[in-house]
């Protein structure tokens, strides 16, 4: 261990441990609020939050846990499960790739040769993804993600009707990629539609401990450890946990695997999602957020959690205790 405190704070229980690390980086106020859709930026620049649910449904958490903010790209992890059930993984293939873009998550990118946006978890691919979602109309369409989210959360969901006309008014960015995409085939002429349903989806309102649900979920196969309702089938977890541990923090994508290395998603609402497979699901909220649309505090706390649980992927085998009572040691030091 590199600190001279790193003894005392891994050989705490885990309330302790995140409150520790909850005081560590209140105070830091790097990073700036998104401002880019009009009613984002009117958030509290202040609040934080972490929580941690295990596969056994044990849940923890500091800070503002139950503050509701809008759901954002983390939106494009669940929609993707979902046009993977609609579809099948060979079809979606056709539709949206998953090579990492290197680029910032509104890059308006095609593949050159494919056609196809790089990857589901930029705005390009998540537009094409949500252009796959299955229903016979706008509303049948919009009932089945929040029915989506309703799996996955253990309770019902809304939309933010403030947020969605404030991104809809503003989001000609999101809207020139789709044009660029009905162009070569890739989404079908009912592009206001899916727009909409894109922009609805990342309008859905949550708080970090749904966010903590929604991961701790995934880790448990898609089985929502707390409700033991299915929210996915467990053939496409695969499929999500890569495309989120190459793909899911857009241009900070490599460091992150490289430092942190478990699969996650961020959203410029703040919040972070964090999947370890088969233990827990994290969720960190805080607004500020870095040049890449990073939570700089959620990057921060995911960091050390991963270092001082010993979480990294590839850093040894993951101690798979019980975290409820476990006493933490880092991995690699027994
Ligand atoms: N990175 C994000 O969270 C972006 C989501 C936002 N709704 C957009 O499409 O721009």
């Amino acid at each position: 261990m590199d600190n001279p405190g790193d003894s005392e704070i891994v050989s705490s229980p885990l309330p302790e441990f995140l409150n520790d690390l909850h005081s560590k980086y209140k105070s830091l106020q790097e990073g700036a609020v998104a401002n880019y859709i009009p009613e984002l930026a009117k958030v509290n620049p202040d609040l934080f939050s972490i929580c941690i649910v295990t596969v056994d449904g044990q849940s923890y958490e500091v800070g503002d846990y139950k503050q509701l903010f809008t759901i954002q790209s983390i939106s494009k992890v669940f929609a993707y499960g979902l046009a993977l059930e609609d579809h099948g993984r060979d079809y979606v293939l056709t539709r949206v790739g998953v090579e990492p873009t290197g680029e910032a998550f509104n890059a308006i990118i095609l593949d050159e040769q494919s056609k196809r946006p790089y990857n589901p978890m930029v705005n390009a691919g998540a537009i094409a993804t949500t252009s796959l979602i299955k229903g016979a109309g706008a509303t049948e369409r919009l009932n089945r993600v929040l029915d989506m989210y309703r799996r996955y959360i253990g309770r019902d969901v809304f939309v933010d009707i403030s947020l969605f006309t404030s991104e809809r008014s503003t989001g000609h960015r999101n809207r020139a990629m789709a044009h660029l995409m009905l162009n070569f085939g890739m989404i079908d002429q009912n592009i206001e539609e899916s727009l909409d349903l894109y922009f609805k989806q990342c309008s859905a309102m949550v708080n970090c401990r749904d966010l903590a649900v929604m991961a701790a979920t995934l880790a448990n196969k898609g089985i929502n450890p707390l409700t033991e309702e299915r929210a996915v089938e467990s053939r496409y977890i695969k499929d999500i946990l890569s495309v989120m541990y190459t793909c899911g923090m857009y241009n900070f994508a490599g460091e992150w695997a490289y430092k942190i290395g478990i699969p996650a998603k961020s959203g410029v609402c703040g919040g972070i999602i964090a999947v370890v497979p088969n233990q827990m699901g994290i969720g960190v909220f805080s607004p500020l957020l870095d040049i890449r649309g990073n939570s700089v505090r959620g990057v921060k706390v995911c960091e050390e959690l991963s270092q001082r649980l010993g979480l990294h992927l590839f850093e040894c085998s993951n101690s798979g205790g019980n975290f409820g009572e476990t006493v933490f040691k880092p991995c690699g030091d027994e």
